[in-house]
């Protein structure tokens, strides 16, 4: 149990209706696993997936004067600015806030300062998932999602350019959580159900 969540119930809320959510960051290279992981959380637990990528791309897939904006940077593999994910994030928790046994934020925080603000306007996680996979591991599986996934952004240029983003901008995030102590990192390299093994007891020492 990290601090900031004994009893499964976090102090500081920003937002009333998220006062007694149960927070938890996912962050990890492009290609290390998270969706992946996030839906074998949801299928055993029960929490509330929120991936950030999915919702930009949805805000793209909607034709909206934002999601076209957001589409040219996304095929760079550049960040979108901050305030737009994090308040896509808010309103996505707010709206499943009664329901949601805890949240999943996947793919977020991506830079120190995404973190501090989410903090500011949301609340505190009780546990970061730093799912790990070297460079070459990640490069592959992305190159293996693009033959499949449409996503404009697995192309070997734009892998290459979201991994140089991850070590310089995201890392940081890691270091910035593990003095709080809330940190558990995931060896990403083995099979899905191995990483998944490690993910459940991260998830089970917080029941
Ligand atoms: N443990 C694993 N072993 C092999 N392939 C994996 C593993 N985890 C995920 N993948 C595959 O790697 C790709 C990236 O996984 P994904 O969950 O989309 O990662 P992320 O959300 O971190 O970018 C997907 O095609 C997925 O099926
Ligand atoms: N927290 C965040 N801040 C800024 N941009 C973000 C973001 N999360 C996602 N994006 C944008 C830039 C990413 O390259 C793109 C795809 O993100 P993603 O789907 O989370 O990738 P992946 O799951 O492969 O790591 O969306
Ligand atoms: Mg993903």
């Amino acid at each position: 149990m990290g601090a900031g969540c004994s009893s499964g119930v976090c102090p500081s809320r920003k937002s009333d209706k998220l006062k007694n959510s149960k927070i938890i960051f996912v962050v990890g290279g492009p290609g290390s696993g998270k969706g992946t992981q996030c839906e074998k959380i949801v299928e055993r637990y029960g929490f509330t997936h929120l991936s950030s990528g999915d919702l930009l791309r949805a805000e793209v897939s909607s034709g909206s004067e934002r999601g076209k904006q957001l589409a040219a940077i996304m095929e760079k593999g550049e960040l979108v600015p901050l305030d737009t994910i994090l308040n896509m994030i808010k309103e996505a928790m707010i709206a499943k806030a009664s329901t949601s046994k805890g949240f999943l934020i996947d793919g977020y925080p991506r830079e120190v300062r995404q973190g501090e603000e989410f903090e500011k306007k949301i609340g505190a996680p009780c546990l970061l998932l730093y799912i790990d996979a070297k460079a070459e591991t990640m490069l592959m599986r992305l190159i293996k999602r693009g033959e499949t996934s449409g996503r404009s952004d697995d192309t070997a240029q734009t892998i290459k350019n979201r991994l140089e983003l991850y070590y310089k901008a995201t890392e940081p995030v890691i270091a910035y959580y593990q003095g709080r102590g809330i940190v558990r990192k995931i060896n990403a390299e083995g099979s899905v159900d191995e990483v998944f093994s490690q993910v459940a007891n991260a998830i089970e020492s917080l029941q």
